[in-house]
């Protein structure tokens, strides 16, 4: 909490609720103004009256992290045991003395939230991951795969590592910040797809990142669109990001991996993983590319196998003029060709033919 000299345009930006404390009556008047249930008239008009009375007012910083309600962790965590973060807070490696000052929510996923952070007018990415035990295994497993990756080679398809320390009993890793995902591409082209110019990038660095991972003997489990962020706004280079789910080749797993959409049928079927399932995901984020939707939206993982099979025999069984009868999507049935191909190499090959 600190005080300021109020100014109106300060409150109107702001996008989640913020809390304003008496600070003559030390904190018993407290005001939550929430924007989302308020105009934002109402606010200006309530923090006009408040200064009418001539109080020195403080505000708490806007929280960050949603929900924002402290429940875990001695009032540190919320319920979902995410840290909660305010605007400006300091998050510090206490062995190091790094300091990164929290700017902006990036984006929150199942093990924890990202901030933009700031370090001597530098940009970064803080992954703060959820302070559940099973989650911070799993997130010292991949910091120590990202650090080896980055000691073999830094490749520039692949996320480096900066930083980590543990933060508030939370585990943090810090990262480049990088520009947007492919998903919010999608999302601006108002979900018509990418120019066939455009996928080849990506997919040409996405397939090259994939073939170093698989190189080392090591599967990713989590490539969809989500995780493959450009490098900045120029939208030339990628980097693949999300190692959590990652897996070492001979390991077997007994529970699903890979995000519903991009799931291979093998996993589905509960075979043995290979690398191929990567691949399986590469086809999928290509079709998205470039219908601007993802190719299969099971609901399920039997209803996804389902549309896999049902999509998949079309192609076999029909030539192309049955397929025009039946108004069966051209660009669906001309990306499908790339599912026959999971080697990388090959299947970047059956690309180029599929894309000329
Ligand atoms: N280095 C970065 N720069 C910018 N944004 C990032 C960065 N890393 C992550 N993000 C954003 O945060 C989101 C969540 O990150 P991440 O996928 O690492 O979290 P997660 O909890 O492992 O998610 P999931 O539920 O997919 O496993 C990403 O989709 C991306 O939008």
């Amino acid at each position: 909490m600190f005080n300021l000299t109020l100014s109106f345009s300060q409150f109107g930006i702001q996008k989640t609720h913020f809390q304003l404390y008496d600070c003559q009556n030390e904190g018993l008047k407290s005001k939550q103004l929430q924007r989302d249930k308020q105009p934002i008239h109402l606010v200006t008009i309530k923090i006009r009256q408040l200064l009418q009375f001539n109080q020195t007012i403080s505000v708490i910083p806007r929280i960050l992290t949603q929900p924002s309600a402290a429940v875990y962790n001695d009032g540190l965590d919320n319920e979902n045991y995410d840290l909660i973060v305010r605007l400006d807070d300091v998050i510090i490696n206490e062995k190091t003395g790094n300091q990164y000052i929290a700017k902006e929510l990036l984006g929150a996923g199942t093990f924890g939230s990202v901030y933009r952070c700031v370090k001597n007018n530098s940009n970064f990415a803080i992954k703060i991951i959820k302070n559940i035990n099973a989650y911070n295994i799993q997130s010292m497993k991949e910091i120590k795969l990202i650090r080896f990756l980055n000691k073999k080679q830094e490749h520039e398809s692949i996320i480096k590592l900066i930083d980590y320390f543990l933060f508030k009993n939370h585990v943090c890793i810090v990262f480049p910040l990088l520009g947007f995902n492919l998903e919010e591409l999608l999302q601006e082209t108002k979900y018509q797809g990418l120019s066939l110019h455009m996928i080849k990038n990506i997919l040409k660095q996405l397939i090259a990142g994939l073939e170093f991972l698989h190189s080392l003997h090591w599967v990713h489990c989590d490539i969809k669109p989500e995780n493959i962020l450009f490098t900045d706004n120029t939208a030339k280079q990628i980097q693949i990001i999300d190692f959590g789910s990652a897996t070492e080749l001979n390991i077997n797993l007994y529970y699903y991996i890979q995000s519903l959409y991009y799931r291979a049928p093998e996993i589905i079927l509960g075979y043995k993983k290979t690398c191929a399932i990567d691949m399986w995901s590469v086809g999928c984020v290509a079709a998205q590319l470039y219908l601007g939707y993802p190719l299969f939206q099971g609901t399920s993982s039997f209803d996804q196998l389902s549309k896999i099979l049902g999509l998949i025999s079309m192609y076999f069984i029909m030539n192309h003029q049955i397929q025009y009868q039946l108004r069966i999507d051209p660009k669906q049935s001309k990306m499908l060709g790339l599912f026959y191909q999971r080697e990388p190499k090959l299947c970047a090959q059956k690309f180029e033919e599929v894309s000329e």
